[in-house]
């Protein structure tokens, strides 16, 4: 089964909590792909070997990779990380979490500024395009352990928001308007000549 994602209520309880909507409204996987987030669905239980991770690893680049075990036993100053994950943030480069057991959630605002709940579970891999403002947190359970995923050397830094002068923010903002605009077309109307004309004036090839 696909990830679940939905959109959040807007109560200030316990940040663990699903917090979905009355009634829930879901959130399809297309709308994530229109924000940038691209979701894989792999067999955890086999990750040192699996033939799946490694080619996606190699066709993406996600040269580096560590794993993160997050429990308040394991994780050195594990409230103050927990705090500072679930600030609203962006990164400078893709933020690449691959869950290889239990579960946790990651929270993307969307363009009308609304947040966007994803509920991430064991086998379940995403990546967050630079530049997004997201947060992270444990759900009831707390305990989580992932995989981090990088092109190249990692950098973990983190931007709270306001941070919307980076260049990755811009460029972000730019592609997802214009990812948007490509799939209302492809929704309103499919007809080729639209789709090409539009490739040519977003400069996509
Ligand atoms: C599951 S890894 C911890 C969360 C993290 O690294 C991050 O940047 C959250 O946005
Ligand atoms: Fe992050």
């Amino acid at each position: 089964m696909a990830v679940e994602a939905w959109y959040m209520d807007s109560s200030e309880e316990g940040q663990r909590k699903p917090h979905r909507r009355n009634p829930n409204e879901p959130v399809s996987l297309d709308k994530l792909k229109r924000l940038g987030v691209f979701y894989w669905k792999l067999n955890a239980d086999i990750y040192e070997t699996d033939p799946e991770l490694e080619r996606i690893r190699k066709e993406q680049g996600y040269s580096y990779m560590d794993i993160i075990s997050i429990h308040k036993d394991t994780l050195p100053n594990y409230e103050e990380k927990l705090k500072m994950f679930f600030e609203e943030h962006l990164h400078l480069d893709d933020e690449i979490r691959y869950i290889l057991d239990g579960q946790a959630y990651f929270d993307v605002r969307c363009e009308e500024e609304r947040w966007i709940r994803i509920a991430m579970k064991k086998g379940d891999m995403i990546t967050l395009p630079a530049g997004i403002y997201h947060r992270f947190t444990m759900d009831e359970t707390n305990y989580t352990k992932a995989m981090r995923l990088f092109v190249g050397e990692p950098v973990w830094k983190a931007y709270n928001r306001p941070a919307d002068d980076f260049d990755a923010r811009q460029k972000y903002l730019a592609t997802a308007s214009s990812r948007a605009c490509f799939f209302w077309v492809l929704r309103d109307d499919s007809s080729s000549y639209m789709v090409v004309r539009l490739k040519r004036t977003l400069s996509w090839r």
